[in-house]
């Protein structure tokens, strides 16, 4: 099966999340009881984050959102008839005859430039000089290019006719005021901001982008370039976590990594509120004795920790932190893990903030080129490569599927679903792949 853009099947997000899981949605038999599916942990996250105000901003700060409101134009495009060639303007009429053996000649009686003209007007048997981009003076109805012509300054020798209407831009051609040139909901790309600024708007209604604060935790953790002692390793995720945060179109504010007390945790947490739309965590969410998420967020009780059917990416936490009721996601520690989690919960949140629909990467299906083999419970989120041959779409799993194998996780440009229930996917079998970097 050819590369498709189906959302299909359970991966497909609530687009507008109810307060009730949706009807119809069956738990996957394999779940052990006190696990929440993903769609339990997302619709959770969902629910609790919703999309910012919208406001005026500046142009090019909107590429990549959806425009909040319908954008009527307020002036025509051209605004004005005028030249489409360097030329001159004249009466179709009057060089209709005009052939390189017996050329028309007609005085020039003036001459107009794009952004230096005023109003002017030209009488039958003459021509004026024109530019491109000029608006055409009246009584014109014709521009002839320099090329058909000698290019003279007091006349001019035409030895080509035009057509009536040769080489006239006319006003509303393209762009009629009053007419919805983009509709509520549209991503704004290089293409819509250009016409909003050729249509005179400086300033564009949208959702801002989300602040994101990214703070990870562990006393082993350096930052790269840092000296490293014999138990310590570099703060990989923050850097990725903010990528990935960038990468959506957010605003990442990346704070080096946070020891594992609870009082310096707390304190950063809270001075970093004042900058966040959302917060988002890495590690010391699990079963550790130190884990200083958990302990920390657990005490406040607005936030919850659980374990979600799916691997990597077990351990998650969602909840809402101090006075200001910021948002928080917690990631697990281990790269792989924090990354998938990133793609599963964090995405669909900023997306949802930002007002960008779909909330989750669509699905493609493509040819498996090697068995998997899965244990029932967890979703499987297996890393693989995914390309499209001439034969169509295909994915071949990675080597390295450990949670920790940011190495493995680095050659990935896909993932492969395997569902709860599922113990084995054949080589050649049609899969459930999410390709990753891709725009939708
Ligand atoms: N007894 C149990 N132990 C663990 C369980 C469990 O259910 N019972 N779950 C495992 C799973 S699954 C995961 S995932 C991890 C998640 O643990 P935490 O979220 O608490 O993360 P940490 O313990 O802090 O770190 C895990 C691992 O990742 C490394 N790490 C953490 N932060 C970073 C970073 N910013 N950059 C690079 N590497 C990082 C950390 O050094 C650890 O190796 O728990 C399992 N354990
Ligand atoms: O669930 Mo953990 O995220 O597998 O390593």
């Amino acid at each position: 099966m050819p590369a498709g853009d189906g959302a299909s099947g359970d991966e497909g997000a609530p687009d507008a999340p109810s307060s009730a899981a949706p009807a119809g949605r069956v738990r996957p038999a394999s779940i052990p009881d006190g696990l929440l599916t993903v769609e339990d942990h997302l619709e959770k996250i969902l629910r609790g984050v919703g999309p910012l105000r919208a406001y005026d901003q500046p142009l090019v700060e909107s590429l990549g959102l959806p425009l909040h409101e319908d954008f009527v134009s307020p002036i025509d495009l051209p605004r004005f008839d005028n030249s489409g060639m360097d030329g001159y303007a004249v009466l179709a009429e009057d060089v209709r005859d005009a052939t390189r053996e017996t050329p028309v000649v007609l005085p020039v009686v003036g001459e107009v430039h794009a952004g230096n003209a005023r109003p002017f007007a030209i009488s039958p048997g003459t021509a004026a000089k024109i530019m491109t981009g000029a608006p055409l003076p009246r009584g014109a109805d014709a521009v002839v290019p320099f090329e058909h012509t000698d290019r003279g300054g007091h006349k001019v020798a035409i030895h080509r006719a035009p057509t009536e209407g040769q080489s006239i831009r006319r006003a509303g051609d393209d762009v009629t005021a009053g007419t919805t040139v983009l509709t509520a909901g549209t991503v704004l790309g290089a293409r819509e901001i250009g016409l909003l600024a050729s249509l005179g708007a400086a300033r564009v209604s949208a959702r801002p982008r989300p602040r994101v604060v990214i703070l990870s935790t562990g006393n082993e953790l350096r930052d790269p370039g840092a000296h490293l002692e014999y138990d310590s390793i570099y703060d990989g995720n923050s850097y990725m976590l903010a990528a990935a945060v960038r990468s959506a179109g957010a605003i990442a504010y990346r704070v080096g990594a946070v020891s594992d007390d609870p009082k310096v945790f707390r304190r950063v947490l809270s001075d970093q509120l004042v900058r966040a739309d959302l917060v988002v965590t890495s590690g010391g969410i699990s079963q550790g004795e130190r884990d200083v998420v958990k302990q920390t967020l657990k005490a406040l009780g607005t936030v919850e920790f659980h374990q979600v059917a799916m691997q990597p990416g077990k351990p998650q936490g969602f909840g809402k932190v101090f006075d200001e009721q910021t948002p928080i996601i917690t990631l697990p520690g281990n790269g792989v893990s924090a990354y998938v989690s990133f793609e599963v919960f964090v995405l669909p949140a900023l997306r949802r903030m930002m007002g960008l629909t779909p909330y989750r990467r669509p699905m493609v299906h493509a040819v498996l080129a090697a068995d998997i083999n899965s244990s029932p419970g967890r979703r499987q989120y297996v890393r693989a490569h995914f390309e499209v041959t001439h034969r169509g779409a295909k994915v071949t799993p990675i080597s390295g599927a450990g949670s920790h194998q940011v190495g493995a996780l680095a050659q990935a440009n896909a993932l492969i679903i395997v569902g709860e229930d599922e113990t084995a996917l054949n080589l050649g079998d049609t899969v459930r792949t999410l390709v990753l970097d891709r725009p939708f």
